[in-house]
């Protein structure tokens, strides 16, 4: 079949390094580019080019696309930007118009990751589960699409969300959703890139009934994938999980379709499976026919999953020397801390290693490559508390690799972030609008007592790890202040740009790590940079705003990764740039003394309402990170009717609050005001006590904090 002029262009990305025209630059999505006009002996000079403030405070996590000229940028609340991408200057804009209330129907805030290009058009997926299709010079909308078919969203707990990158080949998009920690039966539908229509679509997850979708993967599911679940878990009702929301690549080398799948629905393997069979294909690698969707291998990472070890992250192909023989190989580095190489025509195991820390399983076994559990990881089985490391944020979360064929090394952003999981008390019970695990969600945010608090924070890591696939050992590191930093990309100049948590964005010695720039961005980076040619001169471009999961949930926590407020915007820059950010804003959310009276007899059960339905964006035990209003000063919790306009009846739903009166009474919603003014009066003091430091970060973040 053949490529058509896009596709050959993002296969021979090297003759137009101009351009960055794929999600990971090429089908390999190893995110190196030749461009060496910057290079080791000039970074240093590097400076602004240009700036664009977005309209979007929140994170922003895509990666644009460049062709001829011209930026495409997507942000959060799936908006499309098209830049002049020598000076940044705004060409045309377009909003899709996501409703406001549905950011809680996702559990990671409302980011997107990245447009496709193919043939004179640009695509991209929005919150609320369309794909749309825009003429690319001028921002017209040519089809848009429902991803969502009708029987895949019945019910409450079926919680669609696209957020991921779309993937353009052989005239067809592609596409994937999340909603795993909702309930959610996942699945990838292709698109036709021209019209829209439906090639395919490929459910990850069994059918409850066994019987036939309809979809590609029938015979799949039900020849080899039911079997591994039982006939009545959770799982029956909750979707399963397995949801593909981020890596998804057509590799023209074996000219098959690799879906990166996710994790079980709920995650409690017992609650979810009955504690029995793999879960297939949670957690697993799965290649497809790309003409047809149909089923060629898979490869399970993460069997039995129960730690939200999704296997989404992102998939990337290269030629490696194993064995004396040059081999087409996948190097993958999914959250469970492996890094795996796996033939790429077949899914054969090659080699699996750990690249970060990990406390539950003994190694891969060397021939199939399964994991060697240890018993006490495996919590719903032991009912017993499991403090696991990786936690749920896994090793290695959305933030892009980047591999260099000079050096021959893996680039991996990676992190280290605990997590406590126990069995949800009296057995699965899911609500509406709330995360649906299966854990009991008084264990979800920070140990309570001061000692295991500070012990979690020491356990907080973020780093480049260079890691050698041949010799599955890491070459060097480089540590940051902590975790939630930006994806990578590498040049031929012998470089590694990445922006960080705390605002900077560096380049580094592709050969050793050493820093050789830096820059004050004033908002936390996660995006991945790109590079690119316009008028003949390099630029480095990146999106800015700190966001996603980490802070939105860790809250006050993930201001030890250095703290900033969000100021998003995309930046680039030149040897020869000329431009300067306007000075930084002053640090939001300035503590406001609270109300001292509160009512001590419900504030445990607000702490547990809060934990089940408001933690996951305003963060862990009512204490914000810089992104979403932090509740403690908020004007809002100084009034009962006040706080039952905005948490009950959904006064600023435009804004992404949504309304709770639907699965919370006014008692309820009380409760949480109540433990959100404990909170606000326990830490009051400490807050203001910070603001004399430069980081504005508490020296002890334990004090002023009582046993729950
Ligand atoms: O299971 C899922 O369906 C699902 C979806 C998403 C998402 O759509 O962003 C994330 C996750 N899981 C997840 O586990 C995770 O760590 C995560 C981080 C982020 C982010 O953008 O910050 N999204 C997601
Ligand atoms: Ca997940």
């Amino acid at each position: 079949a053949s490529q058509g002029d896009t596709g050959d262009a993002i296969i021979h990305a090297d003759e137009h390094s101009e351009n960055w025209l794929s999600y990971g630059r090429t089908y390999t999505e190893q995110r190196y580019s030749p461009l060496d006009e910057i290079n080791r002996s000039n970074v240093g000079n590097l400076k602004l080019a240009w700036y664009f403030d977005l309209d979007t405070n929140r994170g922003q996590e895509g990666t644009p696309l460049v062709v001829d000229g011209i930026l495409y940028a997507t942000t959060n609340w799936s908006k499309m930007k098209a830049l002049d991408a020598a000076t940044g200057k705004l060409l045309w804009e377009y909003d899709p118009k996501v409703p406001g209330n549905i950011a809680d129907k996702g559990c990671c805030d409302t980011v997107n990751r990245g447009p496709g290009y193919w043939n004179g058009k640009v695509f991209f997926g929005t919150f609320d589960g369309r794909l749309v299709a825009l003429d690319a010079k001028t921002g017209k909308k040519v089809w848009e699409v429902n991803t969502i078919p009708a029987e895949a969203s019945l019910g409450k707990q079926r919680s669609y969300t696209v957020d991921g990158a779309v993937r353009v080949a052989k005239g067809m998009v592609m596409i994937g959703n999340g909603g795993a920690e909702f309930g959610a039966r996942g699945f990838v539908s292709a698109f036709d890139a021209e019209t829209g229509k439906l090639k395919w679509r490929f459910y990850t997850v069994p059918n409850s009934k066994n019987e036939p979708d309809h979809a590609a993967s029938d015979k799949a599911l039900m020849t080899k994938a039911y079997r591994t679940w039982s006939p009545d878990g959770a799982w029956v009702r909750q979707g399963g999980g397995g949801t593909v929301w981020d890596s998804l690549v057509y590799d023209p080398v074996a000219d098959l379709v690799y879906l990166a799948v996710g994790n079980g629905s709920p995650w409690n393997y017992k609650y979810r499976s009955d504690g029995m069979g793999s879960n297939l294909f949670l957690g697993s690698i799965v290649a497809l026919k790309p003409e047809t969707g149909e089923y060629v291998w898979h490869f399970q990472e993460t069997p039995m999953d129960e730690w939200d070890y999704t296997s989404v992250q992102q998939i990337m192909t290269l030629d490696l020397p194993v064995n004396g023989e040059k081999r087409h190989v996948i190097v993958h580095a999914p959250k469970n801390g492996f890094f795996y190489v796996l033939d790429a025509k077949t899914g054969e195991f090659i080699s699996g290693k750990n690249y970060v820390y990990m406390n539950w399983a003994d190694g891969l076994d060397p021939l199939s490559g399964r994991p060697i559990y240890k018993p006490e990881a495996l919590w719903p089985l032991t009912g017993k508390e499991w403090y696991g490391i990786p936690g749920d944020l896994g090793g290695h979360n959305f933030a892009a690799m980047a591999y260099s064929p000079k050096t021959g090394l893996v680039y991996i952003p990676a992190q280290q972030v605990p997590f406590v999981y126990k069995n949800q008390v009296g057995g699965f019970k899911p609500h509406p609008d709330s995360w649906n695990l299966g854990l009991d969600m008084n264990k979800v945010g920070l140990p309570d007592n001061a000692e295991a608090r500070t012990a979690f924070m020491k356990d907080l890591k973020g780093m480049i790890v260079a890691w050698d696939p041949e010799k599955q050992q890491a070459a060097w590191t480089v540590d940051h202040k902590g975790p939630w930093n930006g994806g990578l990309v590498a040049t031929g100049g012998d470089l590694l740009f990445q922006g960080l948590a705390n605002g900077e964005f560096h380049a580094y010695d592709a050969t050793n790590g050493a820093d050789l720039f830096k820059f004050d961005a004033q908002s936390g980076i996660i995006a991945p940079p790109i590079t690119y040619k316009a008028n003949g001169k390099q630029y480095v471009a990146v999106e800015v705003g700190w966001g996603g999961i980490y802070p939105f949930f860790l809250g006050g926590i993930a201001r030890t990764s250095g703290w900033t407020v969000n100021h998003s915007r995309v930046i680039a820059f030149s040897l020869d740039g000329k431009a300067v950010l306007p000075p930084q804003n002053d640090k939001g959310f300035l503590p406001v003394k609270p109300p001292a009276n509160y009512d001590t007899k419900v504030t445990d059960n607000g702490y547990f309402l809060f934990q089940t339905y408001c933690a996951a964006c305003h963060g862990d035990n009512a204490e914000g990170a810089g992104v979403l209003p932090d509740l403690r000063w908020s004007g809002a919790i100084r009034h009962q009717d006040a706080f039952y306009n905005v948490a009950g009846r959904g006064a600023l739903t435009a804004y992404g609050m949504d309304r709770f009166d639907t699965s919370m009474n006014p008692k309820q919603i009380e409760d949480i005001r109540q433990f959100i003014l404990k909170r606000a009066n326990e830490t009051y003091q400490r807050e203001v006590d910070a603001r004399k430091n430069s980081s504005e970060i508490p020296a002890n973040p334990t004090i002023g904090l009582t046993p729950q």
